[in-house]
């Protein structure tokens, strides 16, 4: 089966453009130095002619206010340039290898390193063809980069990582390259190693174990000049990087060779002389070993961005071995019912899945069905489709408006042509299209399959909208369906868990407000809106502290709104403690805009603690499950099979259809879980069961969808209301899954402040037992979840160079061993957690949390967290 994303190869014509194009992204953990790599980068094609600096705050790429205030990079950026530059080739000249002489066009997508933007992050993952990962040669691979490498990992990313900063002291290649391959579970493919040179070790350059050299930077230039050695020069005696090198290109063919059968063809061919296979060919082999995006093996390069060193090689690299997007994987799409690779799907090539259950004669009547629905849906879409593109960034530009950016997935987006949003409904035309230098602009007349862009003036089209042209286009009908509902995967939002109440200053201000906070949740779905009922009062919520201070700053400074934003606080849940004795009933019956309405519906509601292993409910027709809550919905008269179709005998004919009317049903019981009946928290655990009766509920046409909804938001209130009073409510908190990164030394306090100060449950600490780095020999197998593990890593056979003081690469330095903590710890006890972690771990430790669930309190900490509230 198809991972997370994507499916088979895609099938992209080959474009001698595309195949020079790499849509490419930078991931690190925060402050390992993506900013300051990427302005070398912009450097050294030509692209600036001065290099920006992060900490006077005038770089390219972070170019928000609020990200150079902050020196840290919020919004992912795509900027364009050239690599390498000059004449050396030309567009539309055959690929010579390797490839980096060519010069190619690299979009590159900044992507932010705080864990508070995860979803930003992923955004920005699932268009990428290629990644470079940034560690600090200091820290080494930190929780953050951990994640963010397995969450590539699952929309199989390529990558290659670049050791950064190994100019600074306590830097320790040798140490990284281990902990590449213990905590990235993958095999370090170690391509460039450190030059230290003199007695203190400074950092200069690059051995470079492919092609055999080692390249030199003049202390405090600006790095364009490179001195480049060969191996002859290097092997004077008393000079150790020569034999280093070798002894590098030794252990990269040895790699090479457990992963790919063309390599070990290369070496017979050139006598089994690791050292006379030529420098291409071992690009090609690195090339195919990685381009599965599966992070089985991980080249490694080396350098230090600040000190201009090793900036042009990691751009050769990226062009050597990260694929462009015709090598890809299908994009994977959702047209009704059917799921599968977009090119799959136009060519007719989609197959089904056959499930375990499926017995031989079922799966074959259900695989002929399937293929008579393919079929009639590839002759559509093939027939029907123009392009088809994914707006994975919207951002509101001072200058020009909001501007959209998409990655185009199949044919083209011209300019001009309407453009169907098929998860809006809605058509608008793309007046302007542009191709990005961070915040200059270029027009251009299409966007075409595989580049990235901007489309200008769109009113509508949020993050994460699939937005086609398609032929014939009609304004206001849209296109056909199936072609309507073609779908590129969304991405899964996580449950926000801090809010804050945000006021304008006047009432003039309100509508400003409005409108820039549409614009928000525009550029940002994981910030939501919702107002209260009762005080009026506009609530943001979103995934973080920074997230939502951030979004403040927005809308402030960026969108001028006069508003003010109250206290950040932990969104908590409320939850049923008992179930309904009866249903309650309600009869919705009002005029609205001088037409009579009048709908009613039965809701009664449970505790359901465990939604993840099915409620029961034999009567159901439809259910959703939503924010940690259940509605399903029965019907008297109709069963699941007939529910589906729409008979003559359905109750519901002439005047509703089932579908819509479980839909309007269920927005109306989601409207009123949004507000618990106590504590006024949105409801969380609860199930609800909605029940209608034709033959009493219905009243003809008067019983408009919208009358259903509003009956089902009725009744769904009273039922919260009574059980409320009946058995009562309780507050439920986040609680969140915690990995903090500290060393050796600091292992205890830290451990015994999670665990005694902040009512944290230890998960692992990383132990002796099960950490392999704190075993050179033991092995570890990948973390990527739904991936079937990849045969161990002996950490204790990775080939790394020595290190020249201190972080020597066997890790018999017992306080600098890195350890993972990890914990479920309530959020409330996380706030403010980095200062004071900083301060146990002598600014060491960093830490990563995700939501892990919603969990009931306990009677005495539910008093404490109430007087809080109360703010007594
Ligand atoms: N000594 C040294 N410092 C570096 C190097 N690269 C980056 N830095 C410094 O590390 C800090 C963080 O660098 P950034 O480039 O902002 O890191 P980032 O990964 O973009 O950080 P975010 O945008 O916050 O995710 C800055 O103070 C840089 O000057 C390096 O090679 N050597």
């Amino acid at each position: 089966m198809a991972r997370y994303g994507y499916s088979q190869r895609t099938v992209l014509e080959r474009d001698p453009d595309l195949d020079r194009t790499r849509n490419l992204g930078i991931i690190a953990h925060i402050d390992a130095g993506k900013t300051t790599t990427t302005e070398r980068m912009l450097y050294y094609s030509g692209f600036t002619r001065r290099i920006g600096d992060v900490d006077d705050g005038s770089t390219v790429t972070d170019f928000l206010p609020a990200e150079r205030a902050r020196g840290i990079t919020i919004q992912s950026a795509a900027i364009t340039f050239h690599w390498p530059p000059g004449t050396q080739g030309r567009l539309g000249a055959p690929l010579t290898t390797p490839r980096s002489l060519t010069p190619h066009t690299i979009n590159l997508i900044d992507t932010p390193g705080h864990a508070d933007f995860t979803f930003e992050v992923l955004r920005s993952l699932r268009i990428l063809d290629g990644a470079v990962c940034i560690l600090d040669g200091v820290a080494g691979v930190e929780a953050q980069t951990e994640k963010v490498w397995h969450q590539a990992s699952s929309y199989m990313i390529p990558r290659i990582v670049y050791v950064n900063k190994l100019d600074r002291d306590g830097a320790s290649f040798g140490r990284t390259v281990k902990e590449i391959g213990a905590r990235l579970a993958g095999w370090p493919a170690v391509c460039q190693i450190p030059w230290w040179e003199g007695k203190k070790g400074r950092f200069v350059g690059v051995g470079d174990a492919i092609g055999l050299r080692a390249m030199k930077w003049d202390e405090g230039g600006d790095g364009k000049a490179v001195k480049v050695c060969q191996l002859e020069e290097l092997e004077k005696p008393g000079e150790a990087l020569g034999e280093e090198i070798k002894r590098a290109r030794v252990a990269l063919v040895e790699l090479l060779s457990e992963h790919d059968d063309q390599i070990v063809e290369k070496f017979i061919e050139h006598d089994e002389d690791h050292l006379a296979i030529p420098s291409a060919d071992i690009i090609e082999s690195l090339r195919r070993c990685i381009l599965d995006g599966s992070g089985a093996v991980i080249p490694v390069f080396a350098g230090a961005s600040f000190r201009n060193i090793g900036v042009q090689p990691l751009l050769d690299a990226v062009i050597d071995l990260l694929p462009g997007p015709t090598e890809r994987p299908d994009p994977e799409v959702s047209v009704g019912s059917l799921k599968g690779g977009l090119n799959d799907l136009l060519g007719g090539r989609l197959l089904p899945e056959q499930t375990d259950r499926d017995s031989h004669k079922k799966h074959k009547a259900k695989k002929a069905s399937y293929l008579a629905a393919t079929s009639a849906t590839s002759t559509a879409l093939t027939r029907g489709l123009e392009g088809c593109a994914l707006a994975f960034k919207v951002v509101n530009d001072a200058k020009r408006g909001v501007l959209v950016y998409v990655r185009v997935y199949s044919g083209t987006i011209n300019r001009h042509a309407p453009l169907f949003n098929t998860s809006l409904h809605t058509t608008e035309r793309a007046p302007r299209l542009l191709r990005m230098h961070a915040s200059d602009a270029v027009d251009i007349p299409f966007i075409s399959a595989g580049q990235i862009g901007v489309i200008v003036g769109l009113k509508y089209a949020r993050t994460g909208d699939t937005l086609i042209s398609y032929h014939g286009a009609n304004h206001k009908a849209g296109p056909p369906s199936p072609l309507s509902s073609l779908q590129l995967r969304p991405i899964d939002v996580p449950p926000p868990v801090f809010f804050a109440s945000v006021e304008p200053q006047s009432l003039a201000e309100e509508k400003h407000l409005e409108e820039a906070l549409a614009l928000l949740l525009r550029e940002d779905p994981s910030l939501h809106v919702s107002v209260d009922d009762d005080s009026g009062q506009t609530l943001l919520s979103g995934m973080g502290e920074l997230h939502l201070e951030i979004a403040r700053d927005r809308l402030v400074r960026d969108f001028k709104a006069k508003a003010d934003m109250g206290k950040i606080e932990i969104g908590y849940r409320e939850c049923v403690l008992g179930s309904s004795s009866k249903p309650e009933k309600i009869t919705f019956d009002k005029e609205i805009a001088g037409k009579r309405t009048k709908a009613a519906c039965n809701v009664s509601v449970e505790p359901a603690f465990d939604l993840e292993s099915g409620v029961q409910d034999s009567k159901k027709i439809w259910s959703t499950i939503r924010e940690g809550n259940m509605v399903s919905i029965s019907i008297v008269g109709m069963s699941v099979d007939r529910a589906t179709i729409d008979s003559p005998e359905n109750p519901l004919r002439p005047h509703l259809n089932t579908s819509n009317l479980c839909q309007a049903l269920t927005n109306g019981a989601l409207a009123a879980l949004a507000r618990g009946p106590k504590y006024c928290f949105p409801m969380h655990s609860t199930h609800v069961r909605l029940s209608v009766d034709p033959s009493s509920d219905i009243f003809g046409p008067e019983s408009t969808l919208a009358a259903f909804s509003s009956a089902a938001r009725m009744a769904t209130l009273a039922a919260l209301k009574t059980v409320s009073k009946e058995t009562g409510t309780a507050l439920m908190e986040p609680v969140m899954h915690v990995i903090v990164s500290v060393d050796e030394r600091s292992l205890g306090a830290v451990v015994h402040d999670i665990s005694a100060a902040r009512g944290g449950h230890i998960i692992s600490l990383g132990d002796n037992d099960n950490d392999p780095l704190n075993h050179p020999h033991s092995t570890t197998t990948t973390a990527v979840a739904d991936e079937p593990p990849r045969p161990a890593i002996d950490v204790g056979k990775l080939y790394a160079p020595p290190d020249p003081f201190g972080g020597s690469p066997t890790m018999d330095h017992q306080d600098s061993r890195q350890r993972n903590i990890v914990a479920r710890v309530p959020l409330k006890e996380m706030v403010g957690y980095l200062r004071h972690l900083r301060s146990l771990t002598g600014g060491r430790g960093t830490f990563v949390m995700s939501v892990d669930r919603f969990e009931r309190m306990g009677a005495q900490r539910e008093k404490i967290v109430l007087q809080e509230l109360r703010g007594l």
